[in-house]
Protein backbone atom coordinates (compact mmCIF):
# COMPACT_ATOMS: atom_id res chain seq x y z
CA UNK A 1 0.00 0.00 0.00
CA UNK A 2 2.85 2.36 0.59
CA UNK A 3 4.02 1.88 -3.22
CA UNK A 4 0.46 2.95 -4.24
CA UNK A 5 0.66 6.28 -1.80
CA UNK A 6 4.60 7.12 -3.06
CA UNK A 7 2.30 7.10 -6.43
CA UNK A 8 -0.20 9.15 -5.30
CA UNK A 9 2.16 11.32 -4.43
CA UNK A 10 3.69 11.86 -7.31
CA UNK A 11 0.41 11.71 -9.70
CA UNK A 12 -1.07 14.50 -7.27
CA UNK A 13 2.33 16.69 -8.16
CA UNK A 14 1.73 16.31 -11.76
CA UNK A 15 -1.81 16.99 -11.37
CA UNK A 16 -1.06 20.35 -9.64
CA UNK A 17 1.99 20.96 -12.32
CA UNK A 18 -0.25 19.90 -15.45
CA UNK A 19 -3.19 22.66 -14.51
CA UNK A 20 -0.60 25.48 -14.22
CA UNK A 21 -1.01 24.91 -17.76
CA UNK A 22 -4.40 24.85 -18.17
CA UNK A 23 -7.54 27.15 -17.94
CA UNK A 24 -10.37 27.22 -15.70
CA UNK A 25 -12.68 24.67 -17.98
CA UNK A 26 -10.15 22.12 -19.19
CA UNK A 27 -9.24 21.93 -15.50
CA UNK A 28 -12.86 20.80 -14.96
CA UNK A 29 -13.48 19.10 -17.75
CA UNK A 30 -10.48 16.94 -16.84
CA UNK A 31 -11.61 16.14 -13.52
CA UNK A 32 -14.85 15.08 -14.92
CA UNK A 33 -13.07 12.73 -17.40
CA UNK A 34 -11.17 11.48 -14.40
CA UNK A 35 -14.10 11.12 -12.01
CA UNK A 36 -16.22 9.39 -14.92
CA UNK A 37 -13.15 6.94 -15.39
CA UNK A 38 -11.34 6.05 -12.79
CA UNK A 39 -14.10 7.33 -10.09
CA UNK A 40 -16.85 5.31 -11.22
CA UNK A 41 -15.04 2.62 -12.15
CA UNK A 42 -14.17 1.65 -8.47
CA UNK A 43 -17.73 1.83 -7.41
CA UNK A 44 -19.08 -0.25 -10.57
CA UNK A 45 -17.90 -3.72 -9.07
CA UNK A 46 -20.26 -3.87 -5.77
CA UNK A 47 -22.62 -6.48 -7.05
CA UNK A 48 -19.32 -8.32 -7.80
CA UNK A 49 -18.28 -7.71 -4.63
CA UNK A 50 -21.10 -8.48 -2.81
CA UNK A 51 -21.22 -12.09 -4.26
CA UNK A 52 -18.04 -12.39 -3.85
CA UNK A 53 -18.89 -11.56 0.25
CA UNK A 54 -21.64 -14.11 0.07
CA UNK A 55 -19.86 -17.33 -1.37
CA UNK A 56 -18.64 -19.04 0.84
CA UNK A 57 -22.74 -18.57 2.72
CA UNK A 58 -25.29 -18.73 1.09
CA UNK A 59 -25.68 -17.63 -2.68
CA UNK A 60 -27.80 -14.64 -3.26
CA UNK A 61 -29.42 -14.00 -7.00
CA UNK A 62 -28.49 -12.10 -8.85
CA UNK A 63 -31.37 -10.33 -9.57
CA UNK A 64 -32.11 -9.67 -6.04
CA UNK A 65 -28.97 -8.12 -5.11
CA UNK A 66 -28.98 -5.83 -8.25
CA UNK A 67 -32.30 -5.16 -6.65
CA UNK A 68 -31.60 -4.27 -3.67
CA UNK A 69 -28.51 -2.30 -4.31
CA UNK A 70 -31.19 -0.05 -7.61
CA UNK A 71 -33.88 0.59 -4.40
CA UNK A 72 -30.71 2.09 -2.18
CA UNK A 73 -29.62 4.58 -4.57
CA UNK A 74 -33.61 5.02 -5.60
CA UNK A 75 -34.06 5.65 -2.02
CA UNK A 76 -31.36 8.04 -1.28
CA UNK A 77 -32.05 9.99 -4.33
CA UNK A 78 -36.12 10.36 -2.95
CA UNK A 79 -34.24 11.63 0.20
CA UNK A 80 -32.09 14.16 -1.89
CA UNK A 81 -35.11 15.33 -3.50
CA UNK A 82 -37.29 15.89 0.02
CA UNK A 83 -35.13 16.38 2.49
CA UNK A 84 -31.82 18.07 0.86
CA UNK A 85 -29.96 19.38 3.55
CA UNK A 86 -30.32 16.05 5.78
CA UNK A 87 -29.38 14.29 3.00
CA UNK A 88 -26.30 16.14 2.21
CA UNK A 89 -25.03 15.92 5.89
CA UNK A 90 -25.44 12.16 5.90
CA UNK A 91 -23.63 12.00 2.67
CA UNK A 92 -20.90 14.13 4.17
CA UNK A 93 -21.01 11.73 6.55
CA UNK A 94 -21.20 8.47 4.93
CA UNK A 95 -18.10 9.95 2.72
CA UNK A 96 -15.89 10.99 5.70
CA UNK A 97 -16.61 7.38 7.09
CA UNK A 98 -15.92 5.36 3.87
CA UNK A 99 -12.54 7.94 2.90
CA UNK A 100 -11.15 7.04 6.28
CA UNK A 101 -12.17 3.19 6.27
CA UNK A 102 -10.61 3.35 2.94
CA UNK A 103 -7.21 5.11 4.14
CA UNK A 104 -6.81 3.67 7.93
CA UNK A 105 -8.56 0.27 7.67
CA UNK A 106 -5.07 -1.50 5.99
CA UNK A 107 -3.00 0.40 9.09
CA UNK A 108 -3.79 -2.87 11.09
CA UNK A 109 -4.20 -0.28 13.98
CA UNK A 110 -5.62 -3.32 16.40
CA UNK A 111 -7.87 -1.16 18.61
CA UNK A 112 -11.43 -1.94 19.84
CA UNK A 113 -13.80 -1.54 16.70
CA UNK A 114 -15.78 1.25 17.87
CA UNK A 115 -12.70 3.80 18.29
CA UNK A 116 -11.50 3.04 14.67
CA UNK A 117 -14.71 3.47 13.61
CA UNK A 118 -15.07 6.86 15.03
CA UNK A 119 -11.14 7.23 13.95
CA UNK A 120 -12.19 6.29 10.18
CA UNK A 121 -15.07 8.73 10.68
CA UNK A 122 -12.76 11.63 11.88
CA UNK A 123 -10.36 11.23 10.06
CA UNK A 124 -12.18 10.87 6.46
CA UNK A 125 -14.20 14.31 7.56
CA UNK A 126 -10.82 16.19 8.26
CA UNK A 127 -9.48 15.56 4.95
CA UNK A 128 -13.40 16.67 3.87
CA UNK A 129 -13.05 19.78 5.96
CA UNK A 130 -9.37 20.96 4.71
CA UNK A 131 -10.70 21.00 1.17
CA UNK A 132 -14.00 22.88 2.17
CA UNK A 133 -12.16 25.66 4.24
CA UNK A 134 -9.17 26.28 1.53
CA UNK A 135 -12.91 26.71 -1.03
CA UNK A 136 -15.44 27.90 1.03
CA UNK A 137 -16.91 30.11 -1.20
CA UNK A 138 -17.31 27.84 -4.16
CA UNK A 139 -18.89 24.76 -1.92
CA UNK A 140 -21.77 27.44 -0.49
CA UNK A 141 -22.53 28.10 -3.70
CA UNK A 142 -22.74 24.12 -4.79
CA UNK A 143 -24.44 23.41 -1.15
CA UNK A 144 -26.78 26.08 -1.67
CA UNK A 145 -28.22 24.70 -5.23
CA UNK A 146 -28.12 21.29 -3.54
CA UNK A 147 -30.11 21.98 -0.54
CA UNK A 148 -30.95 25.29 -1.19
CA UNK A 149 -30.05 26.76 1.93
CA UNK A 150 -27.37 29.11 2.67
CA UNK A 151 -24.89 28.15 5.37
CA UNK A 152 -22.45 30.69 5.85
CA UNK A 153 -18.28 30.80 6.09
CA UNK A 154 -18.51 30.41 9.83
CA UNK A 155 -20.12 27.34 9.82
CA UNK A 156 -17.22 25.85 7.66
CA UNK A 157 -15.19 27.29 10.47
CA UNK A 158 -16.67 25.93 13.00
CA UNK A 159 -16.77 22.77 11.84
CA UNK A 160 -13.25 22.63 10.51
CA UNK A 161 -12.08 24.08 13.86
CA UNK A 162 -14.08 21.12 15.46
CA UNK A 163 -13.18 18.14 13.53
CA UNK A 164 -9.60 19.22 13.84
CA UNK A 165 -9.73 19.50 17.59
CA UNK A 166 -11.72 16.38 17.47
CA UNK A 167 -8.59 14.44 14.59
CA UNK A 168 -6.07 15.68 17.60
CA UNK A 169 -7.91 14.14 20.63
CA UNK A 170 -8.52 10.95 18.83
CA UNK A 171 -5.21 10.87 17.11
CA UNK A 172 -3.34 11.05 20.63
CA UNK A 173 -5.93 8.14 22.06
CA UNK A 174 -4.89 5.95 18.95
CA UNK A 175 -1.04 6.97 19.55
CA UNK A 176 -1.16 5.93 23.26
CA UNK A 177 -2.63 2.57 22.59
CA UNK A 178 -1.47 1.55 19.12
CA UNK A 179 2.18 1.19 18.58
CA UNK A 180 1.64 0.61 14.45
CA UNK A 181 0.16 4.18 14.41
CA UNK A 182 2.85 5.97 16.84
CA UNK A 183 5.17 4.49 13.77
CA UNK A 184 3.02 5.60 11.33
CA UNK A 185 1.76 8.74 12.93
CA UNK A 186 4.70 11.44 11.08
CA UNK A 187 3.85 10.22 7.48
CA UNK A 188 -0.31 10.47 7.75
CA UNK A 189 1.07 14.32 9.22
CA UNK A 190 2.17 14.67 6.01
CA UNK A 191 0.10 12.65 3.98
CA UNK A 192 -2.57 15.48 5.15
CA UNK A 193 0.34 18.91 4.66
CA UNK A 194 0.12 17.18 0.63
CA UNK A 195 -3.54 17.68 1.00
CA UNK A 196 -3.26 21.06 2.18
CA UNK A 197 -1.11 22.26 -0.33
CA UNK A 198 -3.08 20.69 -3.38
CA UNK A 199 -6.42 22.29 -1.93
CA UNK A 200 -5.17 25.48 -1.55
CA UNK A 201 -3.80 25.50 -4.67
CA UNK A 202 -6.04 24.27 -6.98
CA UNK A 203 -10.19 24.73 -7.72
CA UNK A 204 -12.48 22.67 -5.50
CA UNK A 205 -13.07 20.20 -8.27
CA UNK A 206 -9.73 20.02 -9.56
CA UNK A 207 -8.30 19.14 -5.31
CA UNK A 208 -11.46 17.13 -4.69
CA UNK A 209 -10.82 14.89 -8.09
CA UNK A 210 -6.98 14.35 -7.14
CA UNK A 211 -7.84 13.74 -3.65
CA UNK A 212 -10.71 11.39 -4.90
CA UNK A 213 -8.89 9.56 -8.17
CA UNK A 214 -5.03 9.45 -6.51
CA UNK A 215 -5.80 8.78 -2.87
CA UNK A 216 -8.93 6.84 -2.85
CA UNK A 217 -10.10 5.42 -5.93
CA UNK A 218 -7.08 4.17 -7.13
CA UNK A 219 -6.14 2.65 -3.97
CA UNK A 220 -9.48 1.20 -3.76
CA UNK A 221 -9.50 -0.95 -7.08
CA UNK A 222 -6.12 -2.05 -5.55
CA UNK A 223 -7.63 -3.13 -3.06
CA UNK A 224 -10.91 -4.83 -4.58
CA UNK A 225 -8.95 -6.68 -7.60
CA UNK A 226 -6.43 -8.05 -4.46
CA UNK A 227 -9.96 -9.26 -2.74
CA UNK A 228 -11.69 -10.52 -5.62
CA UNK A 229 -9.16 -12.50 -7.12
CA UNK A 230 -6.27 -12.59 -4.36
CA UNK A 231 -4.07 -11.45 -6.85
CA UNK A 232 -3.26 -8.18 -8.42
CA UNK A 233 -1.24 -7.63 -11.81
CA UNK A 234 -2.68 -7.16 -15.59
CA UNK A 235 -4.77 -9.61 -16.08
CA UNK A 236 -6.68 -9.10 -13.21
CA UNK A 237 -7.32 -5.69 -13.41
CA UNK A 238 -8.50 -6.66 -16.70
CA UNK A 239 -11.12 -8.90 -15.69
CA UNK A 240 -12.09 -6.75 -13.25
CA UNK A 241 -12.51 -4.18 -15.89
CA UNK A 242 -14.71 -6.11 -17.98
CA UNK A 243 -16.80 -7.06 -15.27
CA UNK A 244 -17.48 -3.44 -14.70
CA UNK A 245 -18.35 -2.17 -17.94
CA UNK A 246 -22.37 -2.85 -17.77
CA UNK A 247 -22.68 -1.39 -14.73
CA UNK A 248 -19.85 1.39 -15.66
CA UNK A 249 -21.82 2.16 -19.03
CA UNK A 250 -24.96 2.08 -16.65
CA UNK A 251 -24.13 5.42 -14.90
CA UNK A 252 -22.31 6.99 -17.33
CA UNK A 253 -25.76 6.70 -19.06
CA UNK A 254 -27.66 7.09 -16.21
CA UNK A 255 -25.94 10.60 -15.53
CA UNK A 256 -26.11 11.64 -19.24
CA UNK A 257 -29.73 11.33 -19.57
CA UNK A 258 -30.38 12.97 -16.22
CA UNK A 259 -28.16 15.78 -17.47
CA UNK A 260 -30.05 16.17 -20.69
CA UNK A 261 -33.34 16.27 -19.19
CA UNK A 262 -32.24 19.23 -16.85
CA UNK A 263 -29.68 20.91 -18.99
CA UNK A 264 -29.16 23.48 -16.92
CA UNK A 265 -26.35 25.04 -15.88
CA UNK A 266 -26.54 26.13 -12.70
CA UNK A 267 -27.84 22.94 -11.30
CA UNK A 268 -24.90 20.79 -12.89
CA UNK A 269 -22.46 20.38 -9.39
CA UNK A 270 -25.92 19.56 -7.49
CA UNK A 271 -26.98 16.74 -10.08
CA UNK A 272 -23.52 15.78 -10.29
CA UNK A 273 -22.83 15.58 -6.21
CA UNK A 274 -26.35 14.09 -5.98
CA UNK A 275 -25.66 11.38 -8.84
CA UNK A 276 -22.04 10.53 -6.80
CA UNK A 277 -24.06 10.53 -3.01
CA UNK A 278 -26.56 8.75 -4.57
CA UNK A 279 -24.27 5.74 -5.31
CA UNK A 280 -22.26 6.14 -2.83
CA UNK A 281 -24.35 4.87 0.13
CA UNK A 282 -24.77 1.29 -0.64
CA UNK A 283 -21.14 1.74 -2.14
CA UNK A 284 -19.79 2.92 1.35
CA UNK A 285 -21.56 -0.57 2.96
CA UNK A 286 -20.16 -2.65 0.63
CA UNK A 287 -16.70 -2.18 0.96
CA UNK A 288 -17.33 -1.88 4.60
CA UNK A 289 -18.48 -5.36 4.69
CA UNK A 290 -15.25 -6.60 2.39
CA UNK A 291 -13.16 -4.94 5.08
CA UNK A 292 -14.78 -6.99 7.51
CA UNK A 293 -14.64 -9.86 5.81
CA UNK A 294 -10.80 -9.54 5.52
CA UNK A 295 -10.47 -9.22 9.00
CA UNK A 296 -12.64 -12.25 9.68
CA UNK A 297 -10.42 -13.84 7.25
CA UNK A 298 -7.10 -12.92 8.74
CA UNK A 299 -8.05 -13.21 12.29
CA UNK A 300 -8.93 -17.39 11.32
C1 LIG B 1 -16.47 18.15 -2.65
C2 LIG B 1 -17.80 18.77 -2.34
C3 LIG B 1 -18.77 18.13 -1.60
C4 LIG B 1 -18.62 16.77 -1.10
C5 LIG B 1 -18.34 15.70 -1.83
C6 LIG B 1 -18.17 14.37 -1.30
C7 LIG B 1 -18.33 14.17 0.16
C8 LIG B 1 -17.92 13.34 -2.13
C9 LIG B 1 -17.78 11.97 -1.76
C10 LIG B 1 -17.69 10.99 -2.68
C11 LIG B 1 -17.57 9.59 -2.40
C12 LIG B 1 -17.47 9.08 -1.04
C13 LIG B 1 -17.57 8.75 -3.45
C14 LIG B 1 -17.53 7.30 -3.41
O1 LIG B 1 -16.57 6.61 -3.28
C15 LIG B 1 -20.10 18.81 -1.29
C16 LIG B 1 -20.45 18.66 0.17
C17 LIG B 1 -21.19 18.21 -2.14
C18 LIG B 1 -20.03 20.33 -1.53
C19 LIG B 1 -19.31 20.71 -2.73
C20 LIG B 1 -17.96 20.15 -2.86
Amino acid sequence: MDKIYNISIFLSFVGLWITSYLTGTIEVVLGFILIFSFGILHGSNDILLINTLSKSKQKHSYLKVLAIYLLTIFLAVTVFYFIPLFALLLFVAFSAFHFGEQHMENKNLNLHKSILNIFYFVYGLLVLQILFILNTSEVLEIIESIANYSITKGIIEFSFISTLVAFLIISTYVMIFSKTYRALFLKEIFYLVIFTIIFNVSTLIWGFTIYFIFWHSIPSLFEQVSFIYKEFNTKTILKYCIKALPYWIMSLIGISIVFYILKDDKMFYAIFFSFIAAVTFPHALVINKMFLHKKAQSSK
